[in-house]
């Protein structure tokens, strides 16, 4: 049996009758409280007055004492001292707060001397005294007096005999009220000898008067008084025992009482007041926890003329005491509303458990036709295709099919009901997957295969098929269910990566994965038949420069031409790939014949020739090709590729456009080049690069009127480097920019020195590299060179090459427009060899043309040269150009030269080129300044 469940969250049910519980506890504790407050605040009254009452008494009981006395004198007449005291005694006893009785009499100033003298008689050394001193001072002289004559307890009191009621106001005030009045008259709190213990004390006064006089008016009243009787108490004692001091102790209230007589200042007269702690000790707390609660009574009453007034204060009983009853209905009321909820609580947990017992029941009542509804859902909610097939072959006929089928293929369910469980194969029902599947239903095993299938508008598309047998109740397979996933995009998407992996995306040939796989492929075969295999590396001549000059589109656009002319003119058994950048491998397997793949690689290379045109220009790409052959050059592809691509530098070397076979020389070739391209990366920094200068002279005057500065690089080991060595090496590598840089820089610099040493105005011409001729800050670099040393722009010389500005002649105009503008000479170099035309030529803001020195060595010997020389200086004097011719080597030369009329020369006939001191010697010679 299932365990109730445990009720987390509080039923509403629950929360309401909490709610209402503390509702009407809090109501009925309000209720309960207001009442015990009233009660206790009129408890507090009770008692307070009951306090007042009885010191009303104890006043009134005390005067009563004080009135016995007088009436001693009214019913007895005379009275002397002793009966005095017997009289007194038994009420002082009584009343211990009563500290003395006085008798006092009237005595005239006329009748002092003689009633002091009949006083002396029992009292030796008596007169009538200032009342208010200890010492004995004569009562001043005044019209009457009025001296104690008995005092009882006369043994503690004896000096006071005589002392004059009179001579203190208070006291005189209080007789002559109680004479006036006819009744007792009490002072206010006074300060006497007989309170000299600091003990608060008044005197009540009566009067006495001679019996046989009238007493109705005041004036009588005076008139008849003879005396008066007199007690004086202890206001202190007098009230304490009139509370019941006792009692009050423990009462835990406040008291004080003031006597104040008419026109007086209130005195105190009694004080009292305890901690406010019970006996048990718990009004502390309850003062505490409930706020102090103070409840005050205050009376007045007159006491002979005098007003005196209670006060009486104190907290309310205990509150735990006082409030007993609210607090148990508090207590009561808060446990009931728990009970009461808690009671509710667990009736809505019983009422949950009950319901989810029913719930769980019908739920499993109704989960069987839910699970069938939810399969049947699931199939026809499903994305792949399902089908339901008979087990009976040979067809496996088709039973159902669900709403995916129709969305895939196109067929709807009722066009494809019995039809053969693979009917979409159509007539494609022997590949591989479709016959792995139907040889699995007949033994109606599990299988799955990748089927090509066909919807019905006839589109192949690919499928992976799994077919499960659906056994009932344990018996024979009665049906399968075959899941179809369509897998066409994913094949795709597996094609498309496996050809980024294999194809070099720009070209569409092979890329350096598939060229290694063919290669090795290759080379396993060549190696079982014996037979050779050829590798082809080849790079395009100066591809960078139209990458750089033209951008990067027309670069991509040039590379694709080129790849698939390498793919056209290659066979099919070939392979071509991009190895990287400009760099193509052409693979002949199966090659045993050198001659015939020599002619295959000449081949390639030709058609590769033909002008590309981009951006409307034509572009005559040339390549140059290493070969490296399996086995004589290496046996597995690293050693091949990295042998072919040592031979295709070679090529290069040789003048570009051509092709070399491997040689094992080249490897230390390589090995050097890969040296000094190092060394060249460090050649600036280390100052190792030196100019030398050339002097260049005008043929008509026979003087020095320029010089052509020409690099040479002072290696540390191997000796002075000529150009030729190294400047392609920095312009591969890119050194260029600075190297050409530090040649302008240093060679302008060299010509102002010279200019301002006296040694006259030099033309100073430097060669700029095609790459240099291209930087496209090469105009900012001039300029700031010539800043920088002070030299005029008309005094430099700048030198390109023929073959430079003709690769693109439209760029060449405008830098050379550009350069001009800033008024620099420019000259084409080697002119001559490269393919120049007029129409160009006289686009070119040039001022001089350099006749290569192939043209003027040969002058002598061959006429062809001749007559080039001849027509090139004549062509620039048409153009109006300078002509100048290099290699110079010997006077015939020079006395052509001189008869077809050439500008200037330059040659070893002259002088060859020279460091910068031997220079200035042979220029300070040639002026015939040296000493
Ligand atoms: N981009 C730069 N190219 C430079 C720089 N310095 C030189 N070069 C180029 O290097 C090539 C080889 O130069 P070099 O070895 O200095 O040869 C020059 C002369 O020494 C040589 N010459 C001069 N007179 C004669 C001669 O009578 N006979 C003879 N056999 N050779 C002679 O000719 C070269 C001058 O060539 P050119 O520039 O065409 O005037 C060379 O192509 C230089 O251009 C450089 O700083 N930057």
């Amino acid at each position: 049996m299932s365990q109730p469940p445990r009720v987390r969250k509080p039923s509403p049910a629950a929360l309401v009758t909490l709610l209402l519980g503390l509702v009407l506890t809090t109501l009925l504790f309000g209720l309960t409280y207001e009442l015990e407050t009233d009660k206790a605040s009129l408890d507090f009254r009770r008692r307070a007055e009951n306090y007042i009452n009885d010191l009303q008494r104890g006043v009134e009981d005390a005067v009563a004492s004080l009135q016995a006395v007088n009436q001693l004198f009214a019913s007895v007449g005379e009275v002397d001292q002793e009966e005095f005291e017997t009289f007194t005694e038994p009420l002082l006893a009584r009343q211990p707060y009563i500290r003395a009785f006085t008798y006092h009499r009237f005595i005239s100033s006329r009748e002092r001397r003689m009633f002091e003298a009949s006083m002396r008689r029992i009292h030796p050394g008596f007169q009538i005294r200032e009342s208010e001193k200890t010492e004995a001072v004569p009562a001043g002289n005044r019209e009457q007096y009025l001296p104690a004559i008995f005092i009882a307890p006369k043994a503690d009191n004896q000096s006071r005999i005589g002392s004059d009621a009179l001579s203190n106001p208070q006291r005189a005030a209080a007789a002559w009220r109680a004479i006036d009045r006819g009744a007792p008259s009490a002072t206010g709190i006074v300060q006497t000898i007989l309170s000299a213990t600091n003990m608060p004390t008044f005197f009540v006064v009566m009067p006495l008067y001679r019996s046989d006089m009238p007493l109705t008016t005041m004036d009588e009243r005076r008139k008849a008084v003879f005396g008066v009787t007199q007690a004086v108490f202890n206001a202190h004692d007098l009230v304490a025992r009139g509370l019941g001091h006792q009692a009050l102790s423990t009462s835990g209230l406040e008291v004080s009482v003031h006597a104040a007589a008419a026109g007086e200042a209130q005195q105190l007269a009694f004080h009292h007041k305890t901690g406010q702690t019970n006996v048990d000790g718990r009004w502390l707390s309850d003062s505490a926890l409930f706020g102090e609660q103070t409840l005050t009574v205050s009376e007045s009453f007159d006491v002979g003329g005098t007003i005196w007034t209670i006060l009486v204060s104190g907290g309310a009983a205990p509150f735990t005491y006082s409030h007993r009853a609210s607090l148990l209905v508090l207590i009561f009321g808060l446990l009931l509303s728990v009970a009461s909820a808690l009671n509710r609580q667990s009736a809505a947990s019983r009422a949950q458990h009950i319901e989810k017992l029913v719930e769980q029941r019908t739920v499993e009542l109704s989960r069987t036709s839910r699970d069938l509804e939810l399969r049947k859902r699931a199939i026809e909610a499903s994305a792949n295709a399902i089908m339901i097939t008979s087990a009976q072959g040979p067809d496996f006929a088709i039973e159902y099919v669900n709403p995916a089928f129709t969305r895939i293929t196109g067929y709807q369910a009722n066009e494809v009901m019995g039809k053969s469980f693979d009917f979409l194969c159509g007539t494609d029902r022997d590949q591989a997957g479709a016959l792995e599947l139907r040889a699995a239903l007949s033994p109606g095993t599990e299988s799955n295969a990748i089927v090509r299938h066909y919807r019905k508008d006839g589109t192949q598309f690919w499928n992976h098929v799994y077919v499960a047998p659906v056994t009932l109740a344990g018996r024979a397979v009665t049906h399968f269910v075959v899941t179809q996933y369509d897998i066409t995009e994913t094949r795709r998407y597996q094609a498309e990566l496996e050809f980024q992996a294999n194809y070099d995306l720009l070209t569409g040939i092979a890329n350096r994965n598939l060229l290694r796989d063919r290669v090795t492929q290759a080379l396993t075969m060549a190696a079982r038949h014996e037979e050779r295999v050829f590798i082809a590396f080849m790079d395009i001549d100066r591809f960078k420069f139209i990458n750089d000059s033209l951008g990067h589109r027309a670069g991509d656009l040039f590379l694709k031409t080129i790849a698939q002319r390498l793919k056209r003119a290659a066979r099919d058994t070939d392979t071509v790939a991009r190895y990287g950048g400009d760099e193509f491998v052409l693979v002949l397997p199966e090659a045993d014949d050198i001659a015939e793949s020599a002619r295959v690689v000449q081949r390639v290379m030709q058609a590769l020739s033909r002008p590309v045109p981009i951006n409307g220009k034509d572009f005559f790409p040339t390549c140059s090709a290493g070969i490296a052959v399996y086995p004589t050059d290496g046996h597995d592809f690293e050693t091949l590729i990295t042998h072919a691509d040592i031979a295709m530098y070679s090529a290069k070397e040789k003048g570009r456009n051509n092709f070399q076979f491997y040689a094992p020389t080249m490897n230390e070739r390589a090995a050097k080049r890969l040296q000094l391209e190092g060394d060249l990366r460090r050649a600036l920094e280390r100052r190792e690069l030196v100019l030398h200068y050339q002097p260049q002279i005008d043929v008509s005057t026979s003087r020095i009127v320029g010089a052509e500065a020409l690099i040479r690089w002072q290696h540390p080991e191997l000796g002075l480097i000529s150009p030729a060595e190294f400047i392609s090496l920095a312009e591969e590598t890119g050194l260029i920019g600075a190297i050409g840089d530090w040649v302008l820089r240093t060679s302008c610099a060299q010509a102002r020195h010279w200019e301002l040493a006296g040694l006259g105005k030099l033309r100073i011409a430097i060669n700029l590299s095609a790459r240099q001729f291209n930087q496209p800050n090469l105009v900012r670099m001039v300029q700031s060179a010539l800043a920088d040393s002070g030299l005029q722009a008309s005094d430099l010389e700048l030198e390109i090459t023929e073959s430079t500005v003709m690769v693109d002649v439209q760029h060449a105009i405008r830098t050379l427009h550009e350069l001009k503008s800033i008024d620099v000479n420019l000259s084409i170099d080697d002119f001559g060899t490269g393919f120049s035309s007029l129409s160009y030529l006289k686009q070119f803001p040039i001022d001089v043309l350099k006749i290569d020195q192939s043209f003027v060595h040969d002058l002598a010997t061959d006429p062809d040269n001749a007559m080039i020389v001849m027509s090139v200086i004549s062509l620039a004097h048409n153009l109006r150009l300078q002509v100048i011719a290099e290699g110079v080597e010997t006077a015939e030369q020079l006395s052509y030269l001189r008869e077809h009329k050439c500008d200037q020369v330059q040659g070893y006939l002259f002088s060859k080129p020279l460091p910068a001191d031997k220079f200035e010697r042979f220029l300070k010679q040639e002026l015939g300044t040296e000493a």
